[in-house]
């Protein structure tokens, strides 16, 4: 393992019964980083992801955060990490201000400090109207940026966010995006998997390309486009491209 790196996954496999989800990655995110994990839909992504931050038990290989191995002591690993999960569900009875108090309490936090934190959150994320309202209530974007704030709060080395811009506006995708800059810039790790490779490209310095549970390219972004926009490596790489008009029936003349 790579003692630099934020994130070092060793011969990482998840099978779901005959489904093999995952088939030996190896990778190393270096700390300071602003890495994407990019793939097709079922590439590995989330599970890969779910394995790295201890929320899913791989059947082999070896995850380190900032050195300390995740599965061998997950309570530490975990202080490290900051995590938005892709369909995870939230306690979604609290209102967004008790949410993420509540997530930073659980990090260890005192109640002072996690309330003054949340206060910060919910103003950087422009919830703070929103954070005496249940998060049941909250559309898809704003549930997304309570989960970011929840993922936040205790100030993580690492942060891992799977589809952080999906169902966001444009404004508040905008916010994120500097938040998560002045993150990194600040010595932060940000891994995040996206479909959007235009965003990956403008938004990442590294990135990795998952196809079929297995890392086909990996290093930083010009690297991986190779003169190329990444969008055009990526279907080279991953392939599937159908150049059809579609069935009959769907032609409208
Ligand atoms: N709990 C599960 N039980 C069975 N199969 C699963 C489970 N979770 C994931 N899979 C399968 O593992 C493969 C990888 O899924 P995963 O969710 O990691 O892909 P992904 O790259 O995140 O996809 P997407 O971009 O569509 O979110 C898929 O074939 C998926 O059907």
């Amino acid at each position: 393992m790579v003692q630099s790196a934020a994130l070092s996954i060793r011969g990482l496999v998840k099978h779901f019964g005959a489904k093999v989800a995952v088939s030996g990655i190896d990778l190393d995110v270096p700390a300071g980083s602003f890495y994407g994990l990019v793939g097709p839909n079922g590439a590995g992504k989330t599970t890969t992801l779910s394995m790295a931050t201890g929320l899913l038990r791989p059947d082999a290989g070896g995850i380190s955060i900032h050195g300390v191995d995740v599965w061998q002591n997950l309570v530490e690993a975990k202080k490290l990490v900051g995590v938005l999960s892709d369909g995870v569900a939230l306690f979604d009875r609290l209102t967004g201000q008790q949410l993420v108090t509540y997530a930073g309490m659980l990090c260890g936090l005192d109640r002072s400090s996690a309330v003054e934190r949340t206060t910060d959150l919910l103003t950087m994320l422009d919830l703070t109207d929103a954070g005496s309202s249940l998060v049941v209530d909250y559309s898809a974007g704003m549930t997304k940026k309570i989960a970011l704030a929840c993922a936040l709060v205790h100030a993580p080395r690492v942060l891992v966010l799977d589809e952080p811009f999906e169902s966001v506006d444009p404004v508040s995708a905008a916010n994120i995006r500097d938040i998560l800059a002045e993150y990194a810039r600040g010595g932060g790790t940000v891994i995040v998997s996206s479909h959007s490779m235009d965003l990956v490209q403008r938004m990442c310095d590294h990135v990795a390309i998952v196809s079929q549970g297995q890392i086909v390219a990996a290093g930083t972004v010009d690297d991986v486009r190779a003169g190329s926009t990444l969008e055009d490596r990526f279907v080279e790489l991953v392939g599937g491209r159908r150049h059809t008009e579609g069935p009959s029936w769907l032609q409208s003349s």
